[in-house]
């Protein structure tokens, strides 16, 4: 059968590699029982094998995804793939340009090509779409499968970044496939959290060597990754990621989970916000615990009701961080970043790219200036770590606090005398291909908190830090069915609240801090929303 291009699943794309097979298994029995799982796309990849040999493998593996309907794809070798009559090659940067192998294939044959880079995709998109059909996006993470790579793992973020340059170069017509490092306990986050900045394109499927290749069961391993692709939702904490509007009620019921709760708040944060941190996290039911120790951090992710701040204020080890990320995505508990001063050094943006492309945060708290650095709409360097944000239009920020929050599917916190709350879950929802969405950016509930500017909060230590540890509590608090969105915007709510009282109280900013404190104690005990004179609503 010849398949039209249209016609090609690219949903589970295997790719062989029979240097690694099992005791007892060959090349064709893997890919049968890939073929007989839910592989859509088979490449031969065989880099160890002389032409005569990759020949007759080619014939086998041919003749078998013929009798499965499936498409077969010869890599790097062009003239196998014409003497086989495959369905199409795939090339690397630095195999035969593409322009020949169409050339060579003429226009119904399948290209595929390896992108990493926005030039590259610059160069298919000028080609047009008589060229590349495909791209392999990686590596997304390390791989010992690929032998001497040229380029380093890009994580979500890099694959994001080439789905974005397809979109601004309008090469619509080109399927995409995420390759490198991919197994059951990543591929759900790599589908989830990698779709283009407007919303309109996620992968158009994945792309696996070891997980089936190197299998003693390629069978159960192919189901395994078949179900994760069909299952469209992400569950990536074990409570509700609505995106439903909240009612003031909600934020009296967040109260009473938090109380209920009394969750455990993990703190990895800077020397200056941890003793405050931890009294605030008191004062809101919650139960701090400062530590940094590796081997007792999937233990803490397992007590009930188990939460984790990252503040990279000072930064801990990027290692320590991973693990405890790991740990907490793992037990389906929710994990905030403050990402402190985030492009105040290249050594923080790099580390704090790293963390958001190597785990799933349910919420990101930060300034006006690093929202809008995350948000890559500022090449403005921040000064030291205290926000310049005073002359961003509000405007900037909700963009801004948008975008981060669908980038990285979280709830995203933008602070200041307006606190903005943008919810990118979509439900952990996600799906393969492109969407047809209205207007030109995903829908994303927004909403503003405000009661007043509240000065005396910028002149003492770790106020912007311990919303962290509140928004943290809140949060901690939950198991389904609660709701994230809720949870975040009390916490938000609360906080300004309990600011706003203690400025009336104070005599200064020693006072501030106790009456700051004394304020969320009393507050979250009385659990009168409607009497704050802090409001809440959704942005339209
Ligand atoms: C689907 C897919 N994506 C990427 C690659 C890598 O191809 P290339 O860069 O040519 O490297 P080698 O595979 O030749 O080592 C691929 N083969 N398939
Ligand atoms: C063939 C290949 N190409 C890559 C790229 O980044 O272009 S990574 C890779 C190997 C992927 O193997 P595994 O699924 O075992 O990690
Ligand atoms: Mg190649």
């Amino acid at each position: 059968m010849v398949f039209t291009k249209d016609q090609v699943d690219y949903s589970l794309y295997l790719v062989t590699d029979s240097t690694m097979l099992p005791p007892g298994a060959t090349l064709s029995s893997q890919v049968e029982e890939g073929l007989m799982n839910g592989v859509t796309l088979v490449q031969i990849r065989e880099k160890d094998c002389d032409t005569k040999n990759f020949f007759h493998e080619g014939v086998l593996i041919k003749k078998l995804c013929t009798d499965y309907n499936v498409p077969l794809i010869v890599n790097d070798r062009v003239d196998v793939a014409l003497a086989i009559r495959a369905d199409g090659v795939h090339v690397g940067q630095d195999d035969m340009p593409i322009p020949v192998v169409r050339e060579l294939l003429g226009p119904d044959k399948i290209i595929g090509w390896s992108v990493s880079k926005v030039e590259e995709v610059e160069k298919l998109a000028n080609w047009g779409p008589g060229m590349v059909d495909n791209i392999g996006i990686g590596m997304v993470f390390p791989t010992q499968t690929k032998k001497n790579p040229k380029k380093s793992p890009m994580g979500t973020a890099g694959v994001i970044k080439v789905l974005d340059a397809l979109e601004n170069c309008g090469a619509s017509w080109v399927k995409t496939v995420a390759i490198g490092g991919l197994h059951p306990d990543n591929i759900q986050r790599v589908l989830y959290q990698c779709s283009s900045t407007n919303g309109r394109r996620y992968l158009d499927g994945i792309a696996v060597v070891s997980d089936i290749m190197a299998s003693e069961d390629a069978g159960l391993s192919t189901r395994i990754l078949r179900d994760l692709l069909d299952s469209n939702s992400y569950k990536f904490v074990d409570f509700g990621l609505s995106n439903e509007a909240l009612q003031v009620s909600n934020i009296n019921a967040a109260l009473h989970q938090v109380h209920f709760a009394r969750p455990l708040v993990q703190h990895m944060t800077n020397k200056v916000h941890q003793n405050f941190g931890a009294n605030v996290t008191l004062a809101v039911f919650g139960s701090p615990i400062m530590s940094e120790v590796v081997s007792e951090v999937k233990d803490l992710s397992n007590i009930p009701y188990a939460s984790l701040l990252i503040n990279t204020g000072t930064i801990a080890p990027l290692d320590v961080l991973k693990a405890a990320v790991t740990a907490y995505n793992e037990s389906k508990r929710p994990v905030v970043l403050d990402p402190v001063g985030y492009s105040a050094t290249p050594t923080r943006m790099s580390l704090n790219n790293d963390l958001l492309s190597y785990g799933q945060f349910s919420c990101i708290k930060c300034n006006a200036s690093e929202m809008l650095s995350l948000a890559e709409l500022s090449d403005e360097r921040m000064k030291g770590v205290d926000s310049s944000g005073s002359n961003i239009n509000n405007d900037t920020v909700i963009k801004a606090t948008k975008i981060v929050a669908y980038r990285y599917k979280t709830i995203a916190v933008c602070t200041g005398e307006y606190d903005f709350i943008a919810n990118g879950t979509m439900g952990g929802h996600y799906s393969l291909g492109t969407q047809e969405i209205r207007g030109d950016s995903p829908s994303i509930p927004c909403f503003v908190v405000h009661g007043g500017n509240i000065p005396i909060m910028g002149d003492i230590t770790a106020s912007g830090c311990s919303l962290g540890s509140t928004i943290t509590s809140f949060l901690g608090s939950l198991s389904f069915p609660n709701e994230a969105q809720n949870a975040v915007i009390a916490a938000v709510t609360l906080y300004k609240a309990a600011g706003k009282l203690a400025a009336s109280r104070c005599k200064g900013s020693g006072s501030f801090q106790v009456e700051f404190i004394d304020a969320l104690y009393q507050l979250s005990r009385e659990n009168i929303p409607e009497k704050w004179d802090v409001k809440y609503e959704l942005i339209l």
